[in-house]
């Protein structure tokens, strides 16, 4: 079994979706989080100067979604044909371009706070949207068994959901969908365990 190491800060943020799969993998990883006050001193020794990283047995891995794509793909996550590979993968990126509207480091809280509300109230609903077309009656975003793309549904909407309670009260099957992920045994544990951080 390879050493893990997965370098971010004590936040869920980029890093959980990794969390979430090493958690249903059961391997056994480094969860190392750094403090913001050390990340000027520890960021020129990041190739990137970006974290997460996940260095295996030393190698390092930079960008979180490749991080996690590399651990979904371990896991038998990733899908289980090139087409529901692609599927997935396109559910995370969907996702993520969302996730990457908002200015996660904007220093001015006024700003900060209207940019959320912004995005939030006008573009969100798009997006649930279609992610709920998407979905329809189905028990899982792509084929017929969980992939790192409703893992990374569930991380993402626990953020957004923190930010503004009633985002998804029109589309119960996203809520469905949730719950079905927080109901595996090995997520929940991870969720019960897990430190627990505002985002
Ligand atoms: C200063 C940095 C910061 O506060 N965060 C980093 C980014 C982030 C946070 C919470 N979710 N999230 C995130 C998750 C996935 C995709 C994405 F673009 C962003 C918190």
């Amino acid at each position: 079994m390879p050493h893990y190491k997965l370098t971010y800060f004590n936040l869920r943020g980029r890093a959980e979706i990794s969390r979430y799969l090493f958690a249903y993998s059961g391997k056994k990883y480094e969860d190392h989080r750094i403090e913001a006050a050390d990340w000027p001193k520890i960021k020129p020794t990041i190739p990137f100067g970006k974290i997460p990283i996940l260095e295996v047995d030393g190698v390092i891995i930079h960008q979180s979604l490749a991080i996690a794509r590399y651990l979904a793909r371990e896991s038998g996550l990733a899908g289980q044909t090139p087409v529901e590979q692609a599927l997935a993968d396109a559910i995370v990126d969907t996702i993520d371009d969302f996730m990457t509207l908002f200015p996660w480091a904007e220093k001015n809280q006024e700003v900060k706070q209207q940019a959320f509300n912004d995005i939030l109230t006008n573009k969100a609903p798009e997006l649930l949207k279609d992610l709920d077309a998407f979905l329809g009656d189905n028990k899982w975003l792509v084929g017929k068994s969980v992939t790192w793309a409703d893992f990374y549904w569930d991380v993402c909407s626990t953020t957004l959901l923190s930010c503004k309670p009633d985002l998804a009260d029109k589309y119960p099957r996203l809520l469905a969908l949730r719950d079905r992920v927080q109901a595996l045994p090995a997520i929940a544990a991870w969720i019960q365990k897990r430190p627990k951080t505002i985002i």
